[in-house]
C-alpha cells in the first residue's frame, strides 16, 4: 500500500506525539529523526511516516529550508496527504515559524489553502469561536503565557496566524463542525472561493476530530496537532475497515534492563518526579559536577544506575528535573543556554553508556532531553507502538537505520513531552512492558533491488 500519510513535526516529542495517535487510530507509522534517514523503500506495511525537525524556534528561514526537504522526501515516497504538525498550544512567535512554514509548503504543493488544526481536546486543547484554550484558560493566561522562546500571548488563532502569515484566515464555527463532515467540507468550499487562505475549524471534543477527518481526507496539506492526525487516520482506517484493529495491539518488547532519564522541569514532570521516587530509586544530577567533571561524574552515575537495575524493582531514575525557582537561580548562576546544553550533553553521554553498559529500554521526559538521548544512542528512526498516555507512544528503534545502535538488536524508547502523562507516567509506561502480548516481527526496511524497487 502506498504511503497514506506523511507528516512532518516541528519538534522531537511532537513528532512521537502524532506518530502515537496515528498508530492508536489503526495505522502502522515510522518516524525518522530526519529527511535523510527515511529509506528510500519503506516496508509495505507502513501507512504513515513522521519526520521530526527541530524548527519550532529557529530563524524562518531555516525552518522553511528543512521543512522543504522534509515535503521533498515524503511526497518522493509517494505520500498521499502530508501533516505539519506543530504544537497543540501553537508555539510560534509574531515572526514565525507555523505561518512561514505553512506558506512554503502551500506553495510547494501548488495549493493555496489550508487548515489549521492544534486542537487536542483528550489533553485539554480545544478550539471555539477560533480561540485556543488549554483546559479551562484561553491560550494566553495558561502557563503558556510565560514560556521562556515561544510565549503565547493572545488566544485568537486568526491574529496569531495572520500576524506571521501571507493570507487571511476565517473560522468554521462550532455549529457547523456539529453539522457533520458534509457542512464541514462545505464551509472549506466557501472559505476558500472567499479568498481566505486558512480555516480554523471550532474542535471542542474528540469526536469533533474524527469529523474533521472525514471532511479533508482529500485535502493535500493539513496543517496542526497530533489530534487532527488521529481524526485524519481514523477517517482512512474506518472506510478500510480496519479502525479497530490497532497496528499496537500485538506489539512486543525486547529484553533487558530499564532506565529513567528525566530533563524536563515542566509542572507535570516535576510532579511525576516526586511520584516515582517514592517507589523507585531515584538519583537528583549535581548541576555542579555535570558542569565541571562530566565525564567522571558519567561513570558514578553509570555505576549507580547499574547497582539498582534489578529484574525484580522499578529501573532507577536519574533526573536534572527541578522546581522553577531552582531553574532560575541556576540559570542566573550558570547562563541558562550553557546550562541548558551541558545537561542535555550529559544526558546524550549517559544514555550512549548506559547502552554500552547493557540498558535497553529508555524512558525519557522532556522534549529537547529525548532529542539529546536519541541522539546519544545513535538512534535514527523507529517504529510506533502502543500509548502510555495521550501522546507519548512506547517505540522501538529499527535497527537498519541505527548502525550506531551496533547491533541489530532493538531497544525500547519513550520519550515524554514535559507536559503529558499523568502523575504515575513512568511506573505506568513499565507497567504496559510487563503485560506485553504475543511475538510480532518487527518491522525492517525492505532491501533494495538492483533496479531501484523494493524486494
Ligand atoms: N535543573 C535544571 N536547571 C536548568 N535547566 C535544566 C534543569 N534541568 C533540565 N534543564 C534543561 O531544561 C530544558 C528542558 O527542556 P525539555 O527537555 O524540552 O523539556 P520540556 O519538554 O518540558 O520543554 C533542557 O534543555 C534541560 O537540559
Ligand atoms: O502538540 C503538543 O502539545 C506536543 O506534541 C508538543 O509539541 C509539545 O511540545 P513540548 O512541550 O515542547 O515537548
Amino acid at each position: 500500500m502506498a504511503l497514506r500519510i506523511g507528516v512532518l513535526a516541528d519538534d522531537f516529542t511532537g513528532a512521537t506525539d502524532i506518530a502515537g495517535f496515528l498508530v492508536s487510530a489503526g495505522m502502522t507509522t515510522v518516524q525518522f529523526t530526519s529527511p535523510e534517514d527515511l529509506p528510500e523503500h519503506l516496508d509495505e506495511r507502513v501507512d504513515a511516516a513522521v519526520i521530526s525537525l527541530k524548527t519550532r524556534s529557529v530563524a524562518p528561514a531555516e525552518a522553511v529550508a528543512q521543512s522543504l526537504k522534509a515535503l521533498a522526501a515524503l511526497t518522493a515516497r509517494g505520500a498521499e496527504q502530508i501533516i505539519f504538525k506543530y504544537c497543540s498550544t501553537f508555539d510560534s512567535t509574531a515572526e514565525g515559524n507555523i505561518g512561514p512554514v505553512t506558506d512554503a509548503l502551500l506553495e510547494a504543493m501548488g495549493e493555496d489553502f489550508t487548515v489549521l488544526a492544534p486542537a487536542l481536546p483528550v489533553n485539554g486543547r480545544t478550539v471555539y469561536q477560533g480561540h485556543l484554550f488549554v483546559h479551562d484558560q484561553p491560550l494566553d493566561e495558561s502557563g503558556m503565557r510565560d514560556h521562556p522562546v515561544t510565549p503565547m500571548t493572545d488566544s485568537s488563532l486568526v491574529r496569531l496566524m495572520q500576524t506571521q502569515a501571507q493570507g487571511r484566515a476565517v473560522v468554521v464555527p462550532y455549529a457547523t463542525v456539529e453539522a457533520g463532515a458534509a457542512a464541514v467540507r462545505q464551509a472549506l468550499s466557501d472559505a476558500r472561493a472567499s479568498g481566505a487562505r486558512y480555516a480554523v475549524p471550532d474542535t471542542v471534543q474528540m469526536r469533533h476530530l474524527e469529523t474533521l477527518g472525514a471532511a479533508l481526507t482529500q485535502m493535500p496539506l493539513i496543517t496542526g496537532g497530533s489530534g487532527i492526525g488521529y481524526g485524519l487516520a481514523r477517517a482512512v482506517t474506518q472506510s478500510q475497515g480496519s479502525a479497530d484493529s490497532s497496528a499496537a495491539s500485538d506489539w512486543t518488547f525486547s529484553s533487558g534492563p530499564a532506565v529513567v532519564l528525566s530533563g524536563s522541569s515542566s509542572q507535570m514532570t516535576n510532579a511525576q518526579v516526586r511520584t516515582y521516587r517514592s517507589r523507585a530509586a531515584a538519583l537528583a544530577l549535581d548541576i555542579g559536577s555535570v558542569l565541571t567533571r562530566p565525564e567522571d561524574y558519567c561513570a558514578e552515575v553509570l555505576d549507580w544506575v547499574a547497582q539498582q537495575q534489578r529484574p525484580d524493582a522499578l529501573a532507577p531514575l536519574v533526573y536534572a528535573t527541578a522546581s522553577p525557582k531552582e531553574v532560575r537561580a541556576a540559570q542566573q548562576e550558570h547562563g541558562a543556554q550553557e546550562l541548558s546544553a551541558a545537561i542535555e550533553d550529559f544526558f546524550s553521554q549517559l544514555a550512549r553508556a548506559l547502552h554500552e553498559h547493557g540498558t535497553r529500554r529508555f524512558i525519557v521526559a522532556g522534549g529537547e532531553t529525548s532529542g539529546a538521548v536519541t541522539q546519544g544512542l545513535g538512534v535514527r528512526g523507529f517504529e510506533v507502538g502502543p500509548q502510555i498516555a495521550p501522546g507519548v507512544p512506547w517505540t522501538r528503534t529499527l535497527p537498519e537505520v541505527n548502525p550506531g545502535t551496533a547491533s541489530a538488536e532493538t531497544l525500547d524508547l519513550a520519550l515524554k513531552s514535559g507536559n503529558f502523562g499523568e502523575e504515575d507516567f513512568f511506573a505506568a509506561a513499565q507497567q504496559l512492558v510487563s503485560q506485553q502480548p504475543v511475538s510480532q516481527q518487527p518491522l525492517t526496511q525492505q532491501p533494495a533491488t538492483p533496479d531501484g524497487g523494493s524486494a
